[in-house]
């Protein structure tokens, strides 16, 4: 795993590794309680720098060590003179271990849940649940989220909005949307993946004390996409170099009528850096790619013979096959003769194998190419079936054992999109806007992997840099971007010092 995996801002842990980072914390003599206190003081700070003149605090308690924390929050926000009301879900005779230590040290009244009325001025400390929620928020919970979603209190959550699965995302049965959720040593996955994501609000992520070593010793392999997970495999270009030395990279064009999808491919791997990009077209489109191409060359390809002869020039390093391509023998065929290289398969590209995908996974095998997929979640569906109806998987999950299945790096787009390796390494992207989601978003994003692997980065970091790249882009364009402004707005890689 590379050390920008290690950096505890990076790193996503999943509940179970959490829960084994506290076991080998409290096994190295370091005091439990202690970091409940860190836990609970650091949910308090964060309730008085948001909302320094709030009326009243209100603080949700569950039944276990988020409660816990709850209760500490609590006892520090009286302390700093803030007036607060607690509620307690459950009977707090039956706390145990720390969460029980809390609360006593807390002395002071817990009103059960049920009676919680709404004040217009109230702000929510959510306590409830965090990382331990095993199954669907009880029934009275669900009805406190109702009652403060219908008053439209702010909630600052703790660890993670109550409902929100901490391994999946997944909302169980109900959740707290916050305005900021502030979470211990590392997030989570469900911090990053959607529904979950959207109803975190800020997330800060509180170092309370745990060495981070414990930490990383846990952790899967699962990460934030920050530069830091790809800059060492993207070095600034070398001057003396020459087009050549920055790849040669081709994109497949459809017929006469589909022709766009590719050119914008095209376009963006130039963008994106690569030295030459060539458009490979069938003869019945090429006057109608010649019309629109300048700094993109135009090759007729029309069968894989033409491919088979064309392929002879070593120099030809990267290739992107899918974008309105069109489905069929002809797309199964070139993508079977570019595995050996570097090939992007998207859209119909994807589409193509879905009878016939061992062919295509069992060529990935046996080329030892680099072979970047990225199907968007119906794309996924006709892929990989199985995997996309299992439900008890998160996103991370899935695209882990499509890269598994398939042998090739898995881009799983969509608002949270996962990249994800054979070898189980994964990251998710988190800074593409939601205005990304515009007809042709996708083809450029396929453009910018082809011209990372033409550059020699490897599968998996070209498409980790490829997503964080489009998701700056739809930045730099802004709310009314169009795939062809998102072009224009691909920035050169950041530098070394960015993060
Ligand atoms: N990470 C760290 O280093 C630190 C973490 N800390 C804090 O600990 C939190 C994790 O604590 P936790 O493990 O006690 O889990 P938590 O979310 O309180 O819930 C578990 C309780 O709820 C119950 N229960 C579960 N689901 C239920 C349901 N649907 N309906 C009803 N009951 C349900 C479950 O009972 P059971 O499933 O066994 O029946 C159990 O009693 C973490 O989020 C963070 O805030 C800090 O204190 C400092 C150090
Ligand atoms: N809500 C969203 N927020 C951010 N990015 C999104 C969202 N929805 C889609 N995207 C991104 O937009 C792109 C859409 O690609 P794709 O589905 O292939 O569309 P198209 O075929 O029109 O290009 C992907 O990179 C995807 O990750
Ligand atoms: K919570």
């Amino acid at each position: 795993m590379p050390n920008a995996l290690h950096d505890m801002r990076n790193l996503l842990v999943t509940p179970p590794e959490m829960q084994a980072v506290d076991k080998d914390a409290a096994g190295s003599g370091i005091d439990s309680f202690s970091l409940m206190r860190s836990a609970g003081m650091a949910v308090s700070a964060a309730a008085l720098r948001l909302f320094p003149s709030a009326a009243r605090f209100v603080v949700f308690c569950g039944p276990g060590n988020n409660g816990g924390d709850g209760y500490v929050a609590a006892a520090a926000l009286t302390a700093s003179g803030a007036n607060v009301a607690l509620y307690a879900l459950g009977d707090t005779g039956k706390l145990k271990g720390d969460a029980a230590r809390a609360h006593a040290a807390y002395g002071r009244e817990a009103i059960s849940i049920e009676l919680y009325e709404p004040q217009s001025q109230d702000v929510i400390i959510d306590a409830l649940f965090g990382a331990g929620l095993a199954r669907e928020l009880p029934d009275q919970a669900q009805e406190i989220v109702g009652r403060v979603d219908q008053a439209g209190l702010p909630v600052v959550a703790v660890d993670l909005p109550s409902g929100i699965d901490g391994r999946t995302g997944e909302i169980r049965g109900a959740s707290f949307t916050a305005v900021h959720t502030v979470t211990f040593m590392a997030a989570k996955p469900g911090h990053v993946l959607m529904p979950g994501r959207g109803r975190c609000g800020t997330l800060e992520v509180f170092d309370i004390g745990i060495p981070a070593r414990l930490v990383a010793a846990r952790a899967g392999g699962l990460g934030i996409n920050v530069p830091a997970v790809w800059r060492q495999c993207a070095a600034g270009l070398d001057p003396a170099t020459h087009k050549f030395k920055r790849g040669h990279l081709a994109v497949f064009s459809g017929g006469p009528t589909s022709t766009g999808a590719a050119r914008l491919s095209a376009a963006a791997g130039l963008r994106a850096g690569a030295g030459l990009v060539t458009l490979a077209s069938p003869t019945e489109a090429i006057p109608v790619n010649a019309a629109h191409l300048t700094a993109v060359m135009l090759k007729e390809i029309g069968n894989a013979a033409d491919l088979a002869e064309w392929l002879k020039d070593s120099r030809l390093n990267a290739f992107v096959l899918g974008p309105g391509f069109g489905i069929g023998e002809k797309a199964r065929d070139f993508a079977l003769m570019l595995c050996e290289r570097a090939l992007v398969l998207d859209a119909d590209g994807l589409t193509s194998f879905k009878e016939r995908r061992s062919e295509l996974f069992d060529r990935i095998a046996a080329s030892g190419g680099q072979v970047v997929m990225t199907p968007h979640e119906g794309e996924f569906q006709r892929l990989f079936p199985e995997i996309a109806a299992d439900g008890k998987l998160s996103k991370i999950e899935k695209a882990q054992a499509a890269a598994k299945l398939s042998h090739a790096v898995i881009l799983s787009k969509g608002p949270d999109t996962v990249i994800a390796a054979p070898s189980g390494r994964a990251v998710v992207n988190v800074n593409a806007p939601p205005w990304l989601a515009t007809a042709g978003s996708g083809d450029v994003l396929a453009g910018i992997i082809g011209a990372h692997l033409a550059q020699g980065m490897p599968a998996f970091e070209a498409a980790a840099a490829a997503a964080w790249r489009h998701g700056e882009a739809g930045r730099r364009t802004g709310r009314s971007a169009t795939a062809e402004m998102l072009v224009e707005n691909i920035a050169p890689l950041p530098e070394e010092s960015a993060s």
